[in-house]
């Protein structure tokens, strides 16, 4: 059996449909984020990341008497505990007594989005790296997300960010997102999340609302959002409800992800009516690039690919001509055959326009050079990503100007 921790036992209720209070929620162990501090080594009650295989992460709760079970055999929890991260943990396998291993990672936002439970579409790390970097987001970006979804795209924005509030309008996937992000220590760190139909309602958080934020004196949130991520079907119905939200005197950037050159089209025209500038829409192609070495040919290699076209020409002519005449004698095979050619070059019948001899890459009789080759197909494309921003206070300020 996995190791099931508590968050997995309430993760199961829910899935079942089971209602949790929230206090139940709240009152989870909480502790520092993972996925924002770094430590070296494994222990206790940790989430820790297990790369069985490329594509192939599950995330576990470390507990020293539990084990992790893979089709290979049973790994122990205790024989991890300690261990640095990024240990490479060997079993002797079932059967066969040969060796079977696991690398236990700490959690990144990268790796969980490789490893996450799929509650919807997802962004993958390509995305919301290059998203991040054209929003200029750094430790003072106040961030609004929506929606929430299988919080992929949340775990990246919460370790770079001030504040991240993510909104989700599934009361079920709000749930999960709300336990997922409290066992990950990042409600205690700086993640909001709200339940809320942001085209409907908009993105001011109340006292009173369905939401993590907690209220001290005042009614409402001040959320002062610099960068804005809309991953919504219908993104053009939320734009017109985020003057209200967002910082008046900086410049606030949005990127809508939208699957579909129609819903682009429908985001520009709200965009446009609704005051925001530099609008340009952007599609990443993942290509795997790969390093190659290539022969360097010379003229005297040309000349003498040359010479030996013309050479097989005149020997294909010649046997042609022995074999007719053999025909004609009706004999089945001509009395000679014309004599065998010399060797291409001195470096034993080498070819370098591909026939003859093979030659191993990178051998070092011949001259090389590096090249890159790159993947013919594109394998990436999610969304199209629509991009613009807003200065909503142009007025100037000469102290600042000073
Ligand atoms: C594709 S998912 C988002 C995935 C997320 N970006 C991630 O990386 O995991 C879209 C989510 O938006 C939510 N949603 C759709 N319309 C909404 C709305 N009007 N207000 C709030 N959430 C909404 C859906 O329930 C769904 O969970």
């Amino acid at each position: 059996m996995l190791a099931m921790s508590r968050h997995n036992k309430l993760f199961h209720q829910l899935k079942k449909g089971k209602n949790i209070p929230l206090t139940c929620i709240y009152n989870m162990a909480s502790h520092q984020s993972q996925f924002t501090e770094y430590k070296d080594l494994i222990q206790e009650g940790d989430l820790a990341l297990i790369w069985i295989s490329r594509g192939n992460i599950k995330a576990v709760t470390i507990d020293a008497k539990e084990s992790f079970n893979t089709r290979y055999g049973t790994f122990p929890h205790k024989d991890m505990i300690g261990k640095q991260y990024g240990s490479q943990i060997a079993i002797r396998t079932r059967g066969t007594g040969r060796f079977a291993f696991v690398h236990v990672l700490q959690p990144t936002p990268e790796l969980w989005t490789l490893s996450l439970p799929h509650r919807t579409q997802i962004v993958y790390t390509p995305d919301s790296s290059y998203v991040m970097q054209r929003m200029n987001c750094g430790p003072h970006t106040r961030v609004l997300e929506a929606g929430t979804g299988s919080g992929s795209f949340s775990h990246a924005f919460a370790r770079t960010v001030e504040k991240l509030f993510t909104y989700e309008f599934h009361p079920v996937r709000y749930e999960q997102a709300m336990l997922e992000f409290k066992e990950h220590g990042l409600l205690n760190e700086n993640v909001t999340i709200t339940l809320r139909d942001v085209c409907e309602d908009g993105f001011t958080i109340k006292k009173g609302d369905k939401t993590s934020a907690t209220f001290d004196d005042e009614d409402s949130k001040e959320l002062e959002a610099t960068a804005v991520f809309l991953d919504l079907p219908a993104p053009w119905d939320a734009i017109h409800h985020l003057d209200k939200v967002i910082a008046q005197d900086q410049i606030v950037s949005v990127c809508c992800f939208s699957p579909c050159i129609e819903q682009v089209d429908k985001t520009i025209e709200s965009l446009e009516k609704n005051g925001w500038a530099n609008i340009e829409m952007v599609e990443i192609q993942g290509r795997q690039y790969e390093s190659r070495r290539q022969m360097v040919r010379s003229i005297e290699d040309a000349m003498e690919r040359c010479r030996d076209i013309k050479r097989r020409k005149q020997e294909g002519i010649e046997l042609k001509r022995l074999r007719i005449e053999a025909e004609h004698k009706g004999e089945t095979k001509p009395d000679s055959e014309p004599t065998p050619r010399e060797p291409f070059t001195e470096k034993s019948k080498f070819n370098p326009f591909g026939k003859g001899t093979r030659v191993k890459e990178g051998d070092p009789n011949f001259k090389w050079k590096q090249v890159t080759k790159i993947e013919s197909e594109i394998k990436s494309h999610t969304s199209y990503l629509t991009f613009a921003t807003k200065l909503s206070d142009k007025s100037r300020r000469d102290t600042v100007v000073q």
